[in-house]
């Protein structure tokens, strides 16, 4: 990390700035965990934004790894929708890499920069909270096991975490409203659920790709920048990992985040120069704009926002692993 990188936070983000500025959610996605450098680059890109006086709120994802480790159970990882079918022993897999391994590595590389990280679930003081999600593929809702929609979002541990200043890594595991079990939440949704309930100014979604491709597989053109209604417009047409990644986004700048960023996580520090509000390189996804006063005037003329139900999208793509 050099000095000019630091350096370039913008001034809003300094710590005299007003909570909102100072914090920023960012989503560290578990394809873009593919060498060991590049999660130090990223645990050093956290510390230098608390460092600068934000407050910096880490999600990670583990995808791949999950996705592995099932392997080497002997278990098959099938996907609907971006989401993982997760069975009830493939939730124990889920839960045992992502808050047993991957959380850890990333605390561990923090807390080399001093007494900082704590890691966390969802689960812990019922931070987050969720209900059975059976999304709709083909018309129909489907059961894809221990997938939860999250319901609640309790910010109070959190709250605490960043007024010692800590900085929380947390896993994308949430407590369940329907029984004594726990569910498998995509990191993205979860991201985005913590920005808005904590009322955050950014989300940084760091992934494998330089953005949303606008014709992807054919081509890697990167969209630039999409109101919400442009990406609410889009969302049916995604696949994959960007159908839960893109609704992310929708669902923070819906509630209140100002600014939600694709950003390509395999590019060293791409964490805090995606703060830079110049920064061009991967999608932004903006609130839409405020009604002007003659829209106020005429409100039958002024575009509306619809409503947006939360929680990750299903869509009729089915993907299985390897
Ligand atoms: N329109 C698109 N633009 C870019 N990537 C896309 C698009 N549609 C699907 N993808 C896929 O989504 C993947 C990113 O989602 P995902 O695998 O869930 O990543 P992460 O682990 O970072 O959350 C990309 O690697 C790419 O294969
Ligand atoms: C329900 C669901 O799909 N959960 C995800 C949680 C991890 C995740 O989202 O990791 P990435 O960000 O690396 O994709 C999963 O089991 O893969």
């Amino acid at each position: 990390m050099t000095a000019s990188a630091a350096q370039a936070l913008p001034a809003r983000h300094s710590a005299a700035s007003g909570r909102k500025d100072r914090l920023t959610v960012i989503k560290l996605g578990g394809n873009a965990m593919v060498d060991g450098e590049l999660e130090a680059s990223f645990a050093d890109d956290v510390v230098r934004m608390h460092r600068a006086g934000l407050q910096p709120v880490v999600v990670h994802g583990g995808g791949p790894q999950i996705s592995a480790e099932l392997e080497r159970h002997g278990l098959t990882a099938t996907f609907r929708g971006g989401l993982r079918v997760t069975t009830p022993r493939a939730m124990g897999v889920v839960r045992m890499v992502l808050a047993g391994r991957v959380q850890r590595e990333l605390v561990g590389l923090i807390n080399r920069h001093g007494p900082l990280a704590v890691g966390m679930t969802g689960e812990d003081a019922d931070t987050v909270t969720a209900v059975r999600h059976l999304p709709v593929i083909e018309g129909r809702p489907v059961d894809i096991g221990r997938v939860g929609e999250i319901s609640a979002v309790d910010t109070t541990l959190l709250r605490t975490l960043l007024a010692d200043g800590r900085i929380p890594v947390v896993s994308p595991i949430a407590r369940s409203a329907d029984d004594d079990g726990i569910y498998n939440v995509n990191a993205d949704t979860a991201a985005a659920a913590l920005a808005s309930a904590l009322g955050a100014g950014e989300l940084l979604l760091l992934t494998d790709v330089q953005g949303l491709y606008a014709d992807w597989p054919d081509s890697h053109e990167v969209i630039e920048r999409l109101t919400a209604t442009e990406l609410e417009a889009l969302l049916p047409e995604l696949s994959h990992g960007m159908t839960p990644k893109m609704a992310a986004c929708l669902h923070a700048v819906r509630h209140g985040v100002d600014r939600a960023r694709v950003l390509d996580g395999r590019v060293r520090h791409a964490a805090l120069a995606g703060l830079r509000p110049d920064e061009r390189s991967g999608t932004t996804v903006v609130p839409d704009a405020k009604p002007s006063p003659i829209d106020r005037m005429a409100p039958h003329m002024a575009s509306r926002n619809s409503t947006c139900a939360y929680g990750p999208q299903g869509s009729s793509d089915e993907r299985t692993d390897p």
